[in-house]
C-alpha cells in the first residue's frame, strides 16, 4: 500500500506524542495540531478562534519574554533553531512545562510568507524527575556526581549536585563546563593516585574508592569520592557516584596513627616504630650498600633521681633529653624512648666515628644542663651510650642493638657518663 508523504510524516508525529504548531511571522497566523490542544487539556474547538493570543494567554507570564528572546536569537542567526522550556497552563489549573523548538520553512520563492514551524513536546515529569533528583542530591550529606570517560580519554560531567561549591570551591555549572577545574582543586601529592585509581576502574570496572585532599584557601580538607563504573557500547565508561568529607575521620586515623608511634611523656617514636624504621634502613643498607648507625642511651643512677628529687623531676629530666636529642639531631635521624629511662637513636647514612661524635657531644651537653627539682634544687644527670654501626659483619637489626647494648653496659660498667663504641 502507497502512503503519502503527508501520512507517514503524521504517523511519526503521533508516534512522537508531540503537538505541532505553525506560526507566521509576517501575518502571525497561528495553526495548532489536535495533539497540542490536547496536551493542555483542551480541544482545539475548545481554544477556537486560534490565534497568537490563544499562545500567550496560556503561556506562563514569566516565561513569555524568554520565548521572544529564544526567537530573537534564532532569527538573528545565533541558534540553529528556536528553542526553549516554557511553562503552559494546563485546562485543570495546572503548569506543564513544554520543550518547544523550531525552524523556519525555506520557501524557493522568498516572496512566499515566512512560517516558523515546530513541535511541543511536555517535559513536566522529566522536569519534576530532575528536581527530585536535585533536592535529594541536597539532602545527601556529598556531592552526587555523574563523570564519564570516553575512549579517547577526554573527560566530562553530564552531572554534579549543587553542593560541588561547598567542598571544591567551584560552582557546579563551572565544573560541568570545565571538568578539569574539579581537578585542579585536588592536591597535588594526591592528584597521581586518583588519576590512577580512575583508570585502574575504568579497566576493571570494579568499584572506584579513593580518599584524597581538596586545597581550600584554609588548607586542606579529606574527601572521599565512590562511585560504580559501568561501560557504554561506544567504549566510554560512565560513574554514577557520590564524593563525602571524611576530614574528621581522616585526621582522627592521622591522630591515632601518630599516638600509636609516640612516646606519650617526650613525643619521642616509640620501640615499635623504630623497629620498623630499623628494618627498612636495613633492607636499604643491603640494598645500596650505604650504612648506618645505631645509639643506646640510658641515664645514670635514674633511680636515685626519682628517689632523690621526686617522680615530676625525673619526668622533667626525660622531657629535657627529649628536647635535646631532638636538637641535636638530624631530620633523617629517629629518635625513640624504648623504655623508662633508655632511648635509641638512629642514624641513617652515619658511620660509627660520626655517631659518636654525635653521642658524645650529647653526653657533654646533658651533663652541663641544669634541672630543678620540686622544691626548687637544682641537679643534673649524667648519661652512658653504646654506639654501633651496621657493617659486612652484621646479620640483623637484633645483632645490631645487642652489639650497642654490649657496648653500654660497658660503659656502665667502667664507671658512667661516657660513650662507648662498638666496632666488633
Ligand atoms: N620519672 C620517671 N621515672 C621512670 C620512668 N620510667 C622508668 N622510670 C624509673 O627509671 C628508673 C630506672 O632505674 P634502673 O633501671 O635501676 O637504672 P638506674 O637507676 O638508671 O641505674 P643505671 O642505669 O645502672 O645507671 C626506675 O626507678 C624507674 O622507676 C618515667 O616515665 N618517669
Amino acid at each position: 500500500m502507497y502512503l503519502s508523504a503527508e501520512t507517514r510524516l503524521k504517523a511519526i508525529l503521533e508516534g512522537t506524542g508531540a503537538g505541532t504548531w505553525e506560526f507566521n511571522l509576517d501575518t502571525e497566523e497561528i495553526i495548532f495540531n489536535d495533539r497540542w490542544a490536547s496536551m493542555l487539556g483542551y480541544s482545539l474547538e475548545e481554544l477556537a478562534p486560534i490565534s497568537f493570543q490563544t499562545w500567550s494567554q496560556l503561556c506562563h507570564p514569566d516565561d513569555v519574554e524568554a520565548a521572544f528572546q529564544a526567537l530573537d536569537s534564532y532569527l538573528n542567526g545565533n541558534s540553529a533553531q528556536y528553542e526553549c522550556v516554557l511553562r503552559m497552563q494546563h485546562k485543570d489549573g495546572d503548569w506543564r512545562y513544554i520543550h518547544t523548538r523550531g525552524t523556519v520553512f525555506a520557501s524557493p520563492q522568498e516572496t512566499e510568507a515566512r512560517w516558523l514551524m515546530g513541535t511541543h513536546l511536555d517535559v513536566t515529569e522529566e522536569k519534576r524527575r530532575q528536581h527530585q533528583l536535585q533536592q535529594l542530591a541536597e539532602s545527601l550529606p556529598g556531592v552526587i556526581y555523574t563523570f564519564v570517560l570516553d575512549s579517547q580519554g577526554q573527560y566530562q560531567f553530564p552531572f554534579l549536585s549543587r553542593k560541588a561549591e561547598e567542598f571544591y570551591g567551584v560552582s557546579a555549572d563551572a565544573a560541568m563546563a570545565n571538568p578539569q577545574l574539579l581537578f585542579d582543586s585536588i592536591h597535588p601529592d594526591d592528584l597521581p593516585r586518583v588519576h590512577q585509581s580512575i583508570l585502574t576502574s575504568a579497566d576493571t570496572l570494579n568499584q572506584w574508592s579513593c580518599d584524597y585532599r581538596i586545597v581550600r584557601e584554609c588548607g586542606y580538607q579529606w574527601v572521599r569520592g565512590t562511585s560504580q563504573p559501568e561501560r557504554g557500547p561506544d567504549g566510554s565508561v560512565t560513574w554514577h557516584g557520590i564524593i563525602t568529607n571524611i576530614d574528621d575521620q581522616k585526621r582522627l586515623e592521622q591522630k591515632l596513627e601518630r599516638l600509636s608511634i609516640t612516646d606519650e611523656l617526650t613525643g619521642l617514636y616509640n620501640l615499635r616504630y623504630l623497629l620498623m624504621k630499623l628494618d627498612e634502613c636495613a633492607a636499604e643498607t643491603e640494598r645500596y650498600g650505604a650504612t648506618f648507625s645505631v645509639a643506646s642511651l640510658d641515664i645514670d643512677y635514674f633511680k636515685s633521681v626519682n628517689d632523690r628529687w621526686g617522680h615530676p623531676a625525673g619526668d622533667r629530666v626525660l622531657q629535657g633529653i627529649a628536647e635535646l636529642l631532638r636538637q641535636r639531631t638530624r631530620r633523617a635521624d629517629i629518635v625513640a624512648r624504648t623504655g623508662g629511662e633508655e632511648f635509641i637513636v638512629l642514624m641513617p647514612r652515619t658511620n660509627l666515628d660520626d655517631a659518636r661524635h654525635l653521642m658524645e657531644s650529647l653526653r657533654s651537653d646533658l651533663a652541663e644542663k641544669v634541672f630543678t627539682s620540686d622544691s626548687g634544687d637544682a641537679f643534673s644527670v649524667t648519661l652512658s651510650a653504646g654506639v654501633a654501626c651496621w657493617s659486612e659483619h652484621t646479620s640483623s637489626v637484633s645483632h645490631l642493638l645487642s652489639a650497642c647494648d654490649q657496648s653500654l653496659y660497658a660503659a656502665k660498667h667502667a664507671g658512667r657518663n661516657r660513650v662507648l663504641i662498638n666496632s666488633r
